[in-house]
């Protein structure tokens, strides 16, 4: 299949030059630095000196004896094969000057060939123990290393998630194979040098340096004309209709569209689809581009460096047929064997000098994710603040001002912000109900207030004082969010529910008592292992050479392995309101945000759930976003309405309804809905 390459214009920016070029179904944007630099290559190498620094001293600090052991098997695996061919050198010219004068210098043999056999022996030892060591601190450091990822993406906060550098994920074993990476690097740079110094030695003798040029010459004009990307910046994409076409429909192959796909009857379209895709993308290479731009289009330069490879043994040649005298059949053999194993540590070096910058960046991203900053403020003021401690368990809630608060999600593509000048003030105790039409941006005004986010303008008071002052995680404790978004977590449904209240997780008392009250007893109490129930057991398995092999015993073992359960909407969100309940346990809630927790509930249900929230509603202000609210903003001390991320009106139900506008409107157009049906859950009527 030939690879289309096709050269755009290129565009020219100061001193980059971009490249743009169509490789197959790939379009490619290269930059390429007018000039190559010495300077820019050895910055970027002393640059990663301090990383280096630091990924070692990590290393060594988590087993120095272990560490020690491998660097030391590393090193020797560096210089062996320079050893042992020394050696094997030395023991060859002392057989051939024995045979040529026919009195053979026992000793030195004897002594040259014990030396090459303990060498030998000495190897295969540190081979096996570097083996040993290498399974051991694979372990110590991706265990050591996955902590700490795994704890700094916890700390991260929402807003920071949503920036587009925090995509750039890497996990511990891709650290632990970037260091590797840059282990190995080392031990073949020194093989080279160690290879390059035994050629010097050998050919002070015979050869001379013309030699050791030759043997480098080949390695070194490849790198020098390398085609390839990895030292550029580069930026790819696939822009072919058909390609794009192709993937979309693949990911119709993912579990999570099986029942659609079943219904509906979609898989001979799918099918049909993906056919028609394919033959519109006809010879088009979809290879991806790394092995594609380093291809080139006439062979001339392979031809050229593989016939300058062959030189060495086209210099030994000649020199054996005009001075003879000069080389000994020991010594030309030496220089052949240690001229090739030169070459290909030295080519070896170059390929994987790619890959050695590459797992630079590794560990330097490594580093970066572990030590991402918050974008959000946090402040040091504890809450509740510590005059007022004392007041704790009597206190009336958490109050707020907002004053001209707007906020846009981090990469939103929306021309207005989800919340534009937002005024308002919540009292201490208060029950809110926020009402509006879908988008309007009830959730986010409840995120705000819940400091999930920092309004990107504007300004936010809690009990009087700014809320970046407070320390975010302390108002964390004090709020409770129940809503749409909360999800089952991958444990056992105690957990889902116990973990309201971290400090009490395994309190199977008090989960029972918050299952009860968020009505999720009833149904938990049917399944066969109760509230120790986990929905994804989440067993890993393998299995080789079982598949169609039904007879087997260890078949049937896999068949029983425990399967992936499921619930309905409305049983996970009565474990989602259990969860609210367990935390409400903690005495620390001054502020209940409710954000349609309910839309896969009941009525009856629905209703119980409400009246159990009201019922705990003593020292706590709370916050409801609803779109079914005729039962609960008969109860609201305020209502906000909001329309397009404003707040269109506030007030109590009944100057809302006086007021004619767009509550009354929203609420006319519920209650009529309510009479057609005959059903929903309002139940008070205008
Ligand atoms: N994570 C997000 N990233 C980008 N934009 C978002 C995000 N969440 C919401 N939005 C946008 O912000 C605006 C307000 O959304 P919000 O969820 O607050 O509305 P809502 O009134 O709660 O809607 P609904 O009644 O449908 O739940 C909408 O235009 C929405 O598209």
């Amino acid at each position: 299949m030939e690879v289309m390459k096709e050269k755009q214009p290129t565009l020219k920016a100061s001193k980059i030059i971009i490249d743009d070029i169509q490789l197959g179904v790939w379009r490619l944007k290269v930059g390429e630095t007018s000039g190559w630099s010495l300077r820019g290559q050895l910055d970027s190498i002393t640059s990663a000196y301090p990383l280096f620094y630091r990924l070692f001293s990590d290393v060594f600090s988590l087993s120095p004896r272990i560490f020690t052991l491998f660097f030391v098997c590393q090193l020797w695996s560096g210089i062996e094969d320079a050893v042992l061919m020394h050696l094997s050198s030395s023991l060859l010219r002392m057989i051939e000057a024995g045979i040529v004068t026919g009195n053979p210098d026992k000793h030195g043999i004897l002594w040259a060939m014990f030396s090459r056999l303990a060498c030998a022996a000495l190897a295969a030892c540190l081979a096996w123990y570097s083996q040993i060591n290498m399974a051991l601190l694979r372990r110590r450091i991706t265990q050591h290393f996955s902590v700490h990822l795994l704890k700094s993406q916890l700390e991260i906060d929402l807003a920071t998630s949503q920036e587009a550098t925090s995509e750039q994920k890497i996990s511990a074993s891709a650290a632990w194979e970037a260091i590797e990476e840059i282990v190995s690097f080392m031990t073949e740079v020194l093989t080279t040098g160690s290879q390059l110094a035994l050629i010097v030695h050998l050919s002070r003798t015979t050869g001379g340096p013309t030699f050791a040029i030759l043997c480098t010459s080949k390695p070194l004009i490849s790198a020098a004309f390398n085609r390839t990307l990895w030292d550029k910046v580069c930026f790819g994409f696939v822009e072919n209709l058909s390609h794009r076409r192709l993937k979309a429909l693949e990911g119709f192959a993912n579990g999570g569209y099986r029942q659609d796909i079943i219904s509906g009857n979609l898989s001979d379209w799918i099918v049909k689809e993906y056919q028609k895709a394919n033959r519109e993308l006809r010879e088009v290479s979809d290879e991806y581009p790394y092995a594609s731009y380093s291809r080139r289009t006439t062979p001339t330069f392979n031809v050229f460096t593989r016939v300058l490879g062959d030189f060495p043994m086209v210099y030994c040649a000649l020199i054996a047929i005009f001075y003879p005298s000069k080389f000994s059949v020991a010594s030309i053999a030496i220089l052949q064997q240690s001229s090739s194993t030169l070459r290909y540590s030295l080519e070896t070096v170059f390929r994987s000098n790619e890959k050695f910058r590459k797992s630079v960046a590794d560990v330097k991203r490594f580093y970066e994710t572990t030590e991402a900053v918050n974008t959000m403020q946090d402040g040091t003021l504890s809450y509740p603040r510590i005059e007022e401690k004392d007041k704790w368990k009597s206190d009336r809630g958490m109050s707020f001002e907002l004053s001209n608060v707007s906020f846009s999600y981090p990469g939103s593509q929306k021309t207005s912000g989800a919340l534009t000048d937002v005024s308002i003030a919540i009292k201490a105790g208060q029950l809110i109900v926020v009402v509006g039409a879908n988008g309007s941006g009830k959730s986010t005004l409840v995120r705000i207030l819940a400091r999930l986010y920092d309004p990107t303008s504007g300004q936010i008071l809690i009990d009087g004082r700014p809320s970046g002052e407070y320390c975010v995680k302390d108002l964390h404790h004090a709020t409770a969010i129940l809503s749409q978004d909360n999800l089952i977590y991958p444990l056992t449904l105690a957990e889902n529910i116990g973990l309201g209240y971290p400090d009490h997780s395994s309190d199977v008392e008090m989960i029972k008592e918050a299952a009860e009250d968020g009505g999720a007893s009833e149904f938990m109490k049917k399944l066969k292992y109760g509230i120790q129930t986990s929905l994804n057991p989440h067993a890993e398995t393998f299995h080789h050479n079982l598949h169609g092999n039904n007879s087997h015993p260890l078949y049937h073992e896999m068949k029983q392995m425990e399967k992936e359960i499921d619930i309905s909407g409305g049983e996970k969100q009565r474990v989602v309101a259990a969860r609210a309940f367990m935390r409400f346990k903690s005495g620390k809630v001054r502020f209940v945000a409710v954000d349609e927790p309910s839309s896969a509930l009941d009525a009856e249900a629905e209703l119980q759930l409400f009246t159990k929230l009201l019922g705990i509603r003593e020292g706590k202000t709370m916050v409801f976003v609803t779109h079914r609210f005729g039962h609960l903003t008969k109860h609201a001390d305020q209502i906000i309405c909001m329309k397009d991320g404003t707040i269109v009106e506030t007030g109590t139900h009944e100057t809302l309804m006086e007021k004619k506008g767009e509550y009354a409107k929203l609420y006319e157009i519920q209650a009529s809905a309510f009479e057609h049906n005959n059903g929903g859950v309002i139940s008070s009527s205008p």
